[in-house]
């Protein structure tokens, strides 16, 4: 048998995601490794994979055209070589279509589904030809036009239509489908700005500054980022701007004490400890015990000795927690519907499986609100823009806790001032999708 290439993995990727929910950024890994893919082959598959998720409902619309059944109805993998193969002709240049259609030929006779192979043939061939006059996207209903145009689910679009209007929405859309700068935070306490543009630039990487959150870098030809030796050596973190700008909204400084609820893989914490110069000491739960994990190997690796980990309900009450912190982290389980443009497959999520998230969020904050010292700092984070996870909770929270309220705080252009909370979006902001209140608990005269 021979070894598998870029579009066989790319397919069991797709397979995997569509039979057994895996999501497609943790089911690639595995399979590139499974299938001992790397270089040129893994950047194709990788490419193939989001490209497919991020076109679905396009090139479905695309196929249909040409196939008198419902391409989502076609079972697995029939639907998947379609889609690999309509995603090569349509968006990729470097490859010949007659090759694209080729392939997935093979690809249905060697997963068992030779009957189909001729269907797939005669689609791709059709898709091919017209690849310069495809049929026109219906455009009279404009909920079902940027759907298709954007591959994003119907109901999305009704939300993004509502907050933003029909054109912000279509540009978020668009974002939502460009591809993620790769952003690291410097690690202060290993390195400087200049030292670590250069140590990168020495190795071919191209460096650019973020343009508006310090301390972040945009990373362009990293390759495998976890080989590079200051990677290595903790001088970086992987983070997204505006999950650093957590540690810096609630003010944390060298000394304090630190509670971050929702810790796990670590990214706040880290950035809490670089801004508290290591000093004070950082509590970072997860509800899930085999997640701290990852927060410990990456405190050392980043040198760091502040952080401890505990496994905890950030819903269930901890006595010896109450007002002990001076800062307390909620970065809230969430939608994910602001990380759209790392993890494509996230638009395909049920919206039911959404609306029990507001209850687990306000839950987690009302209870982290205990462990708040008087005059200490409550900040609740996410990384979705839909109000109902957002300012919907914490406006919830703050009209049932009056020891509390939202304090103003200011970022660089294009934020500036704020009332105490901030929604970033990737077509505005250039960072992830994600939402910041600061909240303060009053001091009040009988406090010590
Ligand atoms: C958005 S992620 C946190 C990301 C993390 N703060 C970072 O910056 O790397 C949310 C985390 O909340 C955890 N979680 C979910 N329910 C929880 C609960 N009831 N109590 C504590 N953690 C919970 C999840 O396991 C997940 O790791």
């Amino acid at each position: 048998m021979r070894a598998p290439n870029a579009r066989d993995t790319a397919l069991g990727v797709l397979v995997s995601c569509r039979t057994a929910g895996a999501w497609a950024d943790a089911a690639l890994k595995a399979q590139l490794r499974r299938d001992g893919l790397s270089g040129a082959e893994a950047a194709l598959c990788s490419r193939i994979v989001y490209g497919v998720m991020q076109n679905r409902l396009l090139l479905d619309f695309y196929l249909g055209s040409y196939c008198s059944q419902k391409i989502d109805h076609l079972q697995p993998p029939l639907a998947e070589i379609l889609r690999i193969g309509a995603y090569q002709i349509l968006f990729l240049d470097k490859v010949p279509d007659s090759a694209a259609v080729n392939q997935a030929v093979e690809q249905a006779k060697a997963n068992g589904r030779a009957k189909a192979s001729g269907l797939v043939n005669a689609v791709l061939r059709q898709v091919s030809r017209n690849k310069n006059d495809l049929p026109l996207i219906p455009d009279r209903d404009e909920v079902q036009y940027l759907s298709i145009r954007y591959s994003h689910p119907k109901w999305l679009v009704k939300r993004l239509l509502a907050l933003l209007g029909r054109e912000e929405a279509e540009v978020a859309l668009a974002a939502d489908n460009a591809t993620a700068p790769l952003t690291v935070q410097i690690n202060p306490l290993k390195t400087t700005m200049e030292d670590l543009t250069a140590e990168l630039e020495s190795s071919g990487v191209i460096v650019r500054k973020h343009p508006w959150v310090p301390g972040s870098l945009e990373l362009e030809h990293a390759g495998d980022l976890t080989a590079l030796a200051p990677f290595q050596d903790g001088k970086f973190l992987v983070q997204d701007p505006a999950a650093r700008l957590v540690s810096q909204i609630a003010g944390v400084r060298p000394g304090m004490r630190v509670l971050d609820v929702c810790a796990a893989p670590g990214g706040k914490s880290f950035a809490a400890a670089f801004q508290m110069e290591d000093r004070g000491g950082i509590v970072a739960c997860d509800l899930h015990e085999n997640k701290l994990k990852r927060i410990r190997e990456g405190a050392e690796r980043l040198g760091l000795g502040c952080i401890r980990t505990e496994a905890a309900d950030g819903r269930v009450f901890r006595p010896e927690w109450e007002g002990a912190f001076d800062a307390v982290l909620v970065d809230a389980p969430c939608s994910g519907l602001g990380i759209i443009r790392k993890k494509p497959d996230i638009r395909y999520k049920k919206p039911d499986d959404l609306f029990a998230l507001p209850v687990i969020q306000r839950a987690i904050l009302d209870n982290a609100a205990w462990y708040v010292k008087p005059g200490g700092t409550l900040v609740y984070s996410t990384c979705t823009i839909l109000p109902e996870e957002n300012q919907e909770v914490t406006d919830g929270f703050l009209a049932e806790h009056p020891d509390f309220v939202r304090t103003p705080f200011a970022l660089p252009d294009p934020v500036g001032e704020t009332e105490g909370q901030v929604t970033l979006w990737p077509h505005r902001h250039h960072t992830d999708g994600f939402y910041i209140c600061r909240m303060e608990r009053r001091l009040l005269r009988s406090d010590p």
